[in-house]
């Protein structure tokens, strides 16, 4: 099966205190974790919507793809993520059907995940991670 589900939304914000404080009263509930993935130089939070969840991202360097975002672009809705049960195989396929893959080999997440990304011009203009719950 290759994409089982939305794994998460992710929004780039930039404070994300005060969008935790926004999403508490929006969800009428708290974050359950934040986390730092030095990796790619965010802070997230991260709110369950029912089988989906919320990633809220705020960057922790200039040079992070979420400063990079909100440099050209406002906050709002950056990426979509979906669960895949083998990341390489899907690699593999979705390599094939021609979509552009921004890192063949998967690279750490938050919440437990490897995770890659497609490149938004070979997916109608939507950032596109894959995640695979790590073992
Ligand atoms: C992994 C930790 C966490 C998790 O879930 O576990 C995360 O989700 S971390 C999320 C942050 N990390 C990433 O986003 C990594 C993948 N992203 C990238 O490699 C870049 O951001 C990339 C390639 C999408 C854009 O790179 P860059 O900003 O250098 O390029 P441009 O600004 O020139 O953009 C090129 C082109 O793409 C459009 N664009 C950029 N970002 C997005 C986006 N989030 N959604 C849709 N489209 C996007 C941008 O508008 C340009 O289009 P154009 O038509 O040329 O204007
Ligand atoms: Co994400």
């Amino acid at each position: 099966m290759n994409f089982r589900k939305i794994e998460h939304i992710g929004i780039a914000v930039a404070d994300l205190e005060k969008s935790n404080q926004l999403f508490k009263k929006l969800f009428g509930k708290e974050h359950f974790k934040t986390e730092i993935v030095e990796g790619e130089g965010v802070e997230t939070s991260f709110f369950q919507v029912g089988e989906t969840k919320v990633e809220l991202l705020q960057a922790t360097r200039h040079d992070s793809p979420i400063a990079k975002y909100l440099e050209k672009k406002s906050e709002g809705v950056h990426h979509l993520a979906f669960d895949v049960e083998d990341i390489h195989a899907e690699v593999g396929r979705l390599k094939r059907e021609g979509f552009e893959i921004l890192n063949e080999t998967p690279k750490e997440g938050a919440d437990n995940k490897l995770v890659v990304f497609l490149h938004p011009r070979s997916t109608n203009g939507v950032l596109v991670e894959l995640c695979q719950e790590k073992k």
